[in-house]
């Protein structure tokens, strides 16, 4: 008969939210008394995965077959940091975890069944998402993200293959259901502050924020990078940084502001094309978060928000530039306690993609001074190690990059958004306070000139 010794499933309520079974078998076998094994679906580093059904509920599952790595190794921490993290999380958009069994040699992993494969499989199949099925993914994996921020935990390795589609589709079916899963990588932070900053780079290079390759440490940031790289590659069948090398793409991903090069970026909306600008900013002071990015007007459908990012507030910030450069320190604006302060520091050099119009939390934004376009200091925050993983591309459907993109046609797009109606200056609400070509809130209101003059 099978022996079950119910395991710690419970840790602290804080911690945990739901309960789920964690049970020790004899061997093997026993686990197929439990579950008759279907199919194989897959196979990653870890194990295979196969479909399951309960035999006593005739319900279908999916089981992660995994050898039972030796204590102390590095692939034994991945697999109970995954269990840890699947354990504590409740979210329509991430993988159920339904139960674990142990035996002397292997641990199972019983998850919810997604049939539709993963989301790169589909793509490869598809091509290219169009705006609808994109807006419908992303939303719900900002969505997924911002539980986990909220929860102090960080994916780390955001990417197409480890987003599932829980249901096979049909070909004009807009509503892809999907389910975040592969929390090897995931970790729970100390908290807000420096206490998040990270240093162990990991991950897959392709989805990799710079932050993570440069020697500077990073934070939950990194997330909203990899959902910047997803959407894109939803969007044109491509990854936004295609160098072959590591070398050079590991150059390219830290240098580069992200371009739009195919035919096909023609028919996609400014208001996509100026988010992924913004969830991919090289400096993740000026990154929009998770939240950001589910208030944003094209996630929401607000047209009434303009999509290009001439705005005032950039051209505020433009203007300020200007007027710094041509007028010295002791301008009359310093206030006269201002006056007592310490100069100003001289700010770091600002990579040329850097504006602020896609700013995140403020916790993530360095000491300003009265610039809201002073550039970040956050680098000071910041410590930390090299890249050690690298991954692979969707190299089968190339796309002629020499073409330099064309004007979205001013009616309907083929991907179905409409064009965005842009208010003039004086017809803009105020109250909002809004960069108004992400929707998002200036940083602060003291960052904002009061005047133009
Ligand atoms: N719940 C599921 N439903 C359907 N298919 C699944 C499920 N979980 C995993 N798969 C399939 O199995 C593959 C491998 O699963 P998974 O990524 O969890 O394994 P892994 O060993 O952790 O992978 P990695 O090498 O990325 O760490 C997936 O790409 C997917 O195709």
């Amino acid at each position: 008969m099978i022996e079950m010794n119910l395991m710690s499933a419970r840790t602290s309520k804080e911690t945990l939210k739901r309960d789920v079974l964690d049970i020790r078998l004899e061997n093997d076998t026993d686990l197929r008394e439990i579950y008759e094994f279907g199919m194989k679906l897959g196979q990653g580093s870890f194990g295979v995965v196969y479909e399951a059904t309960h035999i006593e509920t005739q319900t279908k599952w999916a089981i992660k077959e995994v050898c039972r790595p030796a204590a102390g190794s590095s692939k034994v921490v991945m697999v109970d940091n995954e269990i840890e993290i699947l354990k504590q999380v409740n979210h329509a958009h991430i993988i159920h975890l339904q139960a674990v069994y142990r035996t002397a040699t292997m641990i199972y992993l019983v998850t919810e069944l997604c049939k539709g494969g993963d989301l790169r499989q589909l793509l490869q199949r598809k091509k290219f998402f169009t705006e609808d099925e994109t807006r419908n993914i992303i939303c719900s994996l900002a969505d997924a993200v911002v539980y986990l921020h909220k929860r102090v935990t960080v994916h780390r390795d955001l990417k197409l293959e480890n987003i599932l589609v829980k249901n096979s589709l049909n070909e004009d079916d807009s509503s892809i259901d999907i389910k975040v899963t592969d929390f090897g990588l995931s970790v729970k932070t100390g908290g807000a502050g420096i206490e998040n900053i990270m240093t162990e780079a990991c991950g897959t290079l392709m989805y990799m924020a710079p932050e993570m390759m440069s020697d500077r440490g990073y934070s939950q940031m990194c997330d909203v990078w990899s959902i910047g790289v997803v959407m894109y590659m939803l969007l044109c069948g491509e990854p936004p940084f295609t160098s072959k090398r590591k070398a050079l793409l590991l150059k390219e991903i830290m240098n580069t502001e992200v371009r739009f090069p195919q035919p096909i970026w023609a028919t996609v909306s400014d208001a996509a094309k100026n988010l992924l600008t913004c969830l991919l900013k090289v400096d993740p002071a000026y990154r929009m978060s998770a939240n950001q990015l589910l208030e944003n007007p094209w996630i929401t459908g607000d047209t009434n928000v303009p999509a290009v990012p001439s705005n005032i507030f950039e051209m505020m910030c433009r203007h300020r530039e200007e007027k710094e450069r041509t007028q010295p320190l002791a301008v009359s604006s310093l206030t006269s306690s201002e006056d007592t302060l310490e100069p100003f520091p001289i700010p770091p050099a600002v990579s040329p993609e850097t504006n602020s119009n896609c700013s995140s939390d403020a916790k993530h934004r360095p000491e300003t001074n009265s610039s809201s376009c002073a550039s970040s200091a956050s680098s000071k925050l910041y410590h930390g190690t090299k890249a050690n993983k690298s991954g692979g591309s969707l190299q089968d459907k190339r796309m002629n990059n020499s073409d330099t993109p064309k004007q979205p046609p001013a009616t309907q797009s083929h991907a179905g958004v409409k064009p965005s109606i842009q208010p003039s200056i004086k017809q803009r609400r105020p109250q909002d306070k809004k960069d108004f070509s992400t929707g998002q809130k200036p940083p602060t209101d003291s960052s904002f000139p009061e005047t133009m003059g």
